[in-house]
């Protein structure tokens, strides 16, 4: 049975012998698949089915409908939470639109429409706007879909250009008759469009929904005010109270007869096409003072549809009066609207209004919508997301809370992702984004990235060699201890010290005939890669001669003198870097995927694990479920509002390498302008008192191999109220999602923080500090030379003048009385870092951790331990240019031995040292606290001396509390 054979029954069926379709303003899942709109059409009740994103909302936010298509979507493929919805959405409008097929059919495609909403996000982009209903009407693929459109100012072209592509298009969003004209204008000269190119007009059907009710909802509450306040015309006034919506719709109506009946729609008609027929929405009584009929029975008339929501469509069933009234009383109409004019209610300031609140209400909607859906999404997907749970205190919850809905309202995730800079400070932030796409531009090289693995694995290489600093090490260095020796493959070293013990002792460990070099850097320029590659084609020229390029791959961004040096050198490969992705942002480029291939890390799963990190933090994921905007509004409004700005890491021990890469991220991108957020890696934790409010912890912790004291230290921590952070991954590889989740992240705390995180101009002023000292060398001969105010056994020490001051006031006498003035400095909420320009090993790594936690534990602050020159493409970011809280003891000390750096009069000796110099002359000359101690004679032995005499130091700060 159609709908066109059903006898009239009911007062619904009976507007069609007025002309007017009524069409349903509902759709969800349940409704659909049990039948009740298809009796609804079969019953001839129903022609036509509208959703827009509140309905949707209502749709799948709530129950359990969607969830098996969910599965079923999340068992193949990680989508983002945008494409999710529309999967779902799609699959309800394929279903209505089957439904509804009979009465398009039988009324020879003028009727029985359903209609799917492109994003209110674009609703201010034209060219957005017209991508996605050309991406939407594909995607759905029925003949009997409408693509809805707003009427807004931007979108009206989109309209023009839908319908001369020949897509059916419902306009939304029109309340006012000058909108209507600019619609009615759009649509015609795309059908025209279309004819011009020899289209088919007569398969081309399109609706304008004129909103109704909420003209009425608005300008009584106009009236009631008026009224109350005593206005003489409180009659006039009230007599226009659920007038004027109507009387505006007649108008309308008016108005397109007026346009039924011109030679420029006469042709159009000739030539096959479709009138584009008034659809009253927004037709559900608001008012319950009004008949809950009232803005249907008033609006029937020929070549009409009027959408209804569920209740109006039922009370219209039940007591509806179907009459033509839509062409009645049209001079009243037009009275009430002189009226309204008169008395100055001023429509169209209203209905202005009413357009961009009609747009925000459909965002906030969506919003709610793709809130539901992501969260869902990260319920069904379980294990295979890593998880982040907090423990804030109560304030700064709420602050985080307001500064999420602030960016959810600001649509500002939406920006990030179009790489606006307006997210940041409006500078050159624009430029560093590619590493948004970083997962995606790596599962196209995919192939590429396996071949290498490939014939990486072919050669049977027994070492991997890593030359980079900081963006271009720390990554590689993570994936190297995190994912371990893997068969068949290398294993790898990273070298990203200038210390020549350091860099003896990596040679010593590799056979060059049977190692696979990497030279990592993106710019091609810095100083340390540059000399250690020096220093290892030497080594590799003098055990395989001339063959030796071919164990040397360079990672490099396109152009570089790098890469020039490669071609030269015949290196096996060179992979590109992405210009616009900058080094600490580069783990999901090459610089991390070629190290990961090279040392067996399976590429595939870590690449889908990446983008199911990159895929949850989408644009369309809004900010209080979006893992990374989360994380990162915590970050940086527990920096900015509560001085919250120590990132102290504890980790379980297989992951804990992280924290080095994230130190570098969060530090370097943040640590500028006097602001930042200053991370701590590897501070093992100690009593609660030792810490104070300026900490916020994250536990990284890797579910199989959680540490059950680390998990008792945390809930202690939060016991005692410190703020805490906890993500669990359920396996190593997971760490793939950390890595893009703290990219986000950051660039969110940034945002927050009000820098911009992808530049990093204090590390650039160390490089320039010691390319000075180098350059002098290389014509001198010899570093500057340099004083200390004094000396103690192996131990000189050196300031600038106002430290020595400092220092010196109360003239020290020993290696601990200096050591003693120099933290006694220390404050609440200050931190102490030690600096060592040193050889990195396990028993240095010791000593540093011992002698920070020392420092931390009688002086209760926060500390950290870093390696030269590691950290000056790292952390050092963040100790100049970050909060002037910090302490600094640079340790420099004699080589033992020194090695030279092949094609240059230096050696690895005095590079390290001009850049000790470097570090040490910038952090003076932005007044921080600083102490250089340099170490004479045997290391070992100098550092026993500092050890000791820091001991006395410290006790002596602790009897003076
Ligand atoms: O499809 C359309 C209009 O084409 C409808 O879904 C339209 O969006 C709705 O009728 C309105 O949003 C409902 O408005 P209201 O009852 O919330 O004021
Ligand atoms: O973090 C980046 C380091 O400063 C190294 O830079 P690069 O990759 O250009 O050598």
């Amino acid at each position: 049975m159609t709908a066109s054979a059903t006898s009239v029954a009911n007062p619904l069926q009976g507007l069609a012998t007025f002309q007017q379709s009524p069409w349903l303003d509902f759709i969800r899942r349940g409704f659909v698949q049990d039948g009740s709109l298809e009796r609804l059409v079969q019953a001839g009740d129903i022609r036509g089915v509208t959703s827009n994103p509140a309905i949707f909302q209502k749709a799948m936010g709530e129950g359990t409908e969607y969830d098996a298509q969910m599965r079923d979507v999340l068992a193949h493929a990680t989508p983002t939470p945008g494409d999710l919805y529309e999967q779902l959405a799609i699959r309800d409008i394929q279903a209505a639109a089957h439904v509804l097929e009979p009465v398009y059919a039988a009324s020879a495609g003028r009727d029985g429409f359903v209609s799917l909403e492109v994003s209110p996000y674009l609703a201010r982009d034209e060219d957005a706007t017209a991508e996605e209903a050309a991406r939407l009407w594909a995607a759905v693929d029925k003949a009997n879909l409408m693509v809805k459109i707003p009427a807004t100012p931007q979108s009206i072209p989109a309209i023009r250009r839908s319908i001369a592509a020949g897509i059916n298009v419902n306009v939304t969003l029109i309340f006012s008759l000058a909108a209507y004209r600019d619609v009615v204008e759009a649509w015609l000269n795309g059908l025209e469009e279309l004819h011009a190119r020899g289209g088919d007009l007569s398969r081309v059907a399109s609706v304008a929904s004129f909103f109704v009710s909420r003209i009425d909802a608005k300008l009584d509450a106009e009236i009631d005010r008026r009224v109350k306040a005593g206005n003489k015309e409180a009659d006039a006034l009230r007599a226009l109270r659920g007038q004027v919506a109507i009387a505006n719709a007649k108008m309308a109506y008016a108005y397109w007869q007026q346009i039924m009946q011109t030679p420029r729609w006469k042709a159009l008609e000739a030539a096959g096409a479709q009138t584009q027929r008034l659809l009253w929405a927004s037709t559900g009584t608001k008012d319950p003072a009004y008949s809950d009929v009232l803005y249907v029975e008033t609006l029937i008339g020929p070549h009409t549809v009027n959408t209804l929501p569920p209740a109006t469509m039922d009370a219209f069933r039940d007591h509806g009066t179907p009459r033509e009234t839509l062409t009645a009383d049209v001079d009243q109409a037009r009275h009430v609207m002189a009226e309204a004019d008169r008395l100055g209610l001023d429509l169209d300031g209203v209905t202005a209004t009413l357009l961009d609140e009609g747009v925000s209400a459909f965002e906030d909607a969506f919003d709610a919508l793709l809130g539901s859906v992501a969260a869902k999404q990260v319920a069904l997907m379980g294990n295979s997301l890593t998880t982040m749970k907090t423990s804030l205190p109560a304030e700064l919850d709420a602050t985080v809370a307001k500064g999420l809905e602030e960016w959810r309202r600001s649509g500002a995730i939406r920006r990030l992702w179009a790489h606006d800079a307006s997210v940041w400070t409006n500078g050159p932030e624009a430029s560093w984004l590619n590493w948004l796409s970083a997962v995606d531009a790596g599962l196209q090289n995919l192939d590429g990235l396996e071949a290498f693995q490939a014939d990486v694995k072919a050669r049977g290489f027994r070492h991997v060699l890593l030359m980079g600093m900081g963006g271009s090490s720390l990554g590689p260095e993570v994936l190297g201890m995190t994912f371990g020796k893997h068969d068949g493959f290398g294993h790898l070293f990273v070298l990203d010290s200038t210390d020549p013990q350091q860099v003896a002792h990596y040679a010593g460990q590799i056979d060059p005939a049977h190692t696979l070099f990497i030279v990592a850097s993106k710019s091609g320029t810095t100083l340390e890669p540059n000399i250690m590659l020096a220093y290892f084609l030497d080594l590799a020229r003098k055990a395989l001669g001339e063959a030796a390029g071919a164990q040397f791959v360079a990672i490099t961004d396109p152009g570089s003198k790098l890469e020039k040096l490669a071609q030269a050198e015949g290196f096996w490969k060179i992979f590109p870097g992405d210009p616009q992705i900058g080094g600490r942002y580069s783990i999901l480029s090459n610089f991390g995927l070629v190290p990961a291939a090279a040392i067996g890390v399976p590429l595939r799963l870590f690449l889908h694990d990446a983008q199911r990190g990159a895929h949850l933090c989408d644009a369309s994921a809004p900010p209080a479920v979006n893992p990374g905007v989360r994380l990162g509004a915590i970050l940086g409004l527990a920096a900015r509002e509560y001085g919250r700005d120590k990132l102290t890491v504890i980790a379980t021990p297989e992951i804990a390498d992280f924290g080095a890469w994230l130190e570098q991220l969060v530090a370097e991108s943040t640590g500028k302008q006097g602001r930042g957020i200053i991370p701590l890696d590897n501070e093992t934790p100690g009593g609660l008192k030792h810490y104070g409010k300026d900490r916020l912890f994250l536990y990284l912790r890797l579910a199989p191999s959680h540490r059950h004291e680390q998990d008792e230290t945390v809930a202690a921590l939060m016991e005692a109220g410190q703020p805490v952070i906890t993500i669990t991954l359920h396996e190593r590889r997971q760490i793939a999602q950390e890595f893009f989740r703290w990219e986000i992240a950051t660039a969110v705390a940034g945002a927050f923080l009000g820098i911009d995180p992808f530049d990093q101009p204090d590390v650039e002023s160390n490089k320039v500090e010691t390319r000075k000292l180098t350059e002098a060398f290389e014509k001198t001969g010899a570093l500057p030379p340099e004083a200390p105010f004094a000396r103690f056994g192996a131990l000189s020490f050196l300031a600038d003048t106002a430290n020595t001051e400092v220092l010196t006031s109360n003239a020290p006498d020993s290696a601990a009385a200096v050591l003693h003035a120099h933290f006694k400095r220390l404050r609440a909420g200050d931190y102490a870092a030690l600096l060592a320009f040193i050889v990195r090993n396990r028993r240095t790594m010791e000593w540093m951790q011992h002698n920070r936690l020392h420092v931390r534990d009688v002086c209760n602050v926060a500390t950290t331990a870093q390696f030269g020159p590691r950290f000056l493409h790292s952390t050092g970011q963040a100790y100049k240019g970050g909060p002037d809280t910090g302490v600094f003891l640079q340790i420099t000390a004699d080589d033992a031995h020194d090695l030279p750096v092949p094609g240059t009069r230096y050696t690895f000796g005095v590079v390290k040292a001009a850049q000790a110099r470097g570090d040490f002359d910038v952090l003076v000359e932005r007044k921080r606290r600083a102490l250089r101690v340099h170490i004479h004679g045997d290391l070992h032995e100098g550092l026993a001396a500092l050890a000791s005499a820091l001991h006395d130091a410290l006790q002596a700060i602790a009897a003076e509390k």
